[in-house]
């Protein structure tokens, strides 16, 4: 059997490329399983409920919460974000990767509550270049990418915190890297 961990999280700065990276990998390996998480941020165009996340409003999160449904919750930039207990548990005792795709707070509650996850932090290949991908997603307007600067600055601050590091040069060799972390090959 293997020893490895089975819980995965990658964390990193808005911007870093995290669901271009998860996206990739999933197209070649659909049998990657990626939880779904609820939040109260509003869709982009093209995010689909239940697919990129579940849409919740605030009264829905305060529920989530309070009765102990979500595996670990942040506020992030002016939402909140959490992980659904119930799925992420049930694949881990079917014995499958599980990827949590969450921010640093959160990777942190999974620190806390599950010894065993690995931590995987994606880097952007310098400051300059995470600035030009959050900007040129086109996705926030200006004052929520100022936010969300701020917050990558200090998650920039907290990679030592994290098992491993991979570098968002090429999405192909950080998808790789992932999967060989995850040992899916
Ligand atoms: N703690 C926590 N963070 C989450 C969760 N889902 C997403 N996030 C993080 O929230 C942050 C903002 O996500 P999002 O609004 O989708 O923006 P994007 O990452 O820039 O595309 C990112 O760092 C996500 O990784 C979750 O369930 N829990
Ligand atoms: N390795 C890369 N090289 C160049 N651009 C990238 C790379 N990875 C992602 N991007 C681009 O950067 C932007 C942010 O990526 P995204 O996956 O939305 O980030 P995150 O999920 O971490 O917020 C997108 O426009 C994406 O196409």
């Amino acid at each position: 059997m293997s020893e490895r961990p089975r819980l995965t999280v990658l964390s990193g700065p808005s911007g870093v490329g995290k669901s271009t990276v998860v996206a990739h990998m999933r197209k070649e390996h659909p049998e990657v399983w990626l939880s779904v998480s609820a939040t109260t941020r509003k869709p982009r165009p093209g995010e689909r409920h239940g697919v990129h996340y579940f849409f919740v409003t605030d009264e829905e999160m305060d529920k989530l919460i309070a009765n102990g449904e979500l595996l670990e919750w942040a506020e992030f930039a002016g939402n909140r974000y959490g992980t659904p207990r119930a799925a992420v548990l049930e694949r881990l005792e079917a014995g499958e990767p599980v990827l949590l795709e969450i921010d640093l707070q959160g990777a942190r509650q999974v620190r806390e509550s599950m010894a065993e996850a690995q931590l995987v932090f994606l880097a952007p290949p310098s400051w300059e270049e995470l600035v030009r991908r959050l900007t040129g997603r086109g996705t926030e307007p200006p004052e929520v990418i100022e936010r969300r600067l701020d917050a990558a600055k200090v998650e920039l601050a907290a990679e030592p915190e994290f098992d491993v590091t991979l570098v968002n040069t090429s999405v192909e060799d950080v998808a790789r890297e992932l999967l060989a972390l995850m040992d899916v090959v």
